[in-house]
């Protein structure tokens, strides 16, 4: 597994060895041993989601408030999603910024988010199914989010707002400076 740092050096893009032969290709989606060397610290992912979406859908920028933190692992089985993640830890000299990536199930791109980074993705193709290992189980009243569209954040979805399916839900999310977020860096 290729690991790559991105402008948020917590975020890793995670690139899997493909072993391609003439029936097709295999490789390994996850190596929790693997995982924890590069984390450097242990990481037992509890729960895992999939979520399939049409083009234009945008689902995030979400989070899970303290004590039911989500750290993921994020990557796509059918089509394409520009993935987006932000830093919302109070005191990160990196607070606010963010990174996007384009995950797909052409290039087997990974992306691991730590506790303290909000998540999101716009679906690119006609169709895309993401799916994710989370290490603490979801919690509806933990639940958290940001706007998409926070004019700080400066995120270029490459989509005109017309082309936008949102849930009503993340049409509602506080702007950063609102932010309750309880994530403090280091
Ligand atoms: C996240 C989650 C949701 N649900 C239920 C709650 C709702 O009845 C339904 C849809 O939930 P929601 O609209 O929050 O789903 P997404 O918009 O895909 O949320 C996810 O989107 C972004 C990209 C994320 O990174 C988060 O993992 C997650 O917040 O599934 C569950 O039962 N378990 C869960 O773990």
């Amino acid at each position: 597994m290729l690991s790559q740092s991105l402008q948020l050096p917590e975020v890793l893009l995670l690139t899997p060895k493909v072993h391609s032969d003439e029936r097709g290709y295999f490789f390994e989606c996850f190596r929790q041993q693997q995982l924890q060397q590069l984390l450097e610290r242990d990481i037992q992912f509890v729960q895992e989601n999939q979520s399939r979406s049409s083009f234009g859908v945008l689902r995030g920028l979400h989070y899970q408030r303290q004590p039911q933190a989500q750290a993921k692992l994020v990557r796509v089985v059918e089509g394409e999603v520009l993935d987006v993640v932000v830093d919302i830890r109070h005191g990160s000299p990196r607070f606010g910024q963010t990174v996007q990536t384009v995950l797909s199930a052409e290039n087997n791109h990974q992306l691991f988010i730590p506790h303290g980074f909000a998540h999101g993705f716009l679906v690119l193709s006609p169709q895309a199914t993401v799916v994710y290992k989370v290490d603490n189980y979801y919690s509806a009243q933990h639940d958290a989010g940001l706007a998409y569209n926070d004019a700080n954040l400066a995120i270029n979805w490459p989509l005109s707002a017309k082309q936008l399916v949102i849930s009503t839900k993340d049409q509602q999310q506080p702007k950063l400076s609102q932010l309750q977020s309880e994530f403090n860096w280091k």
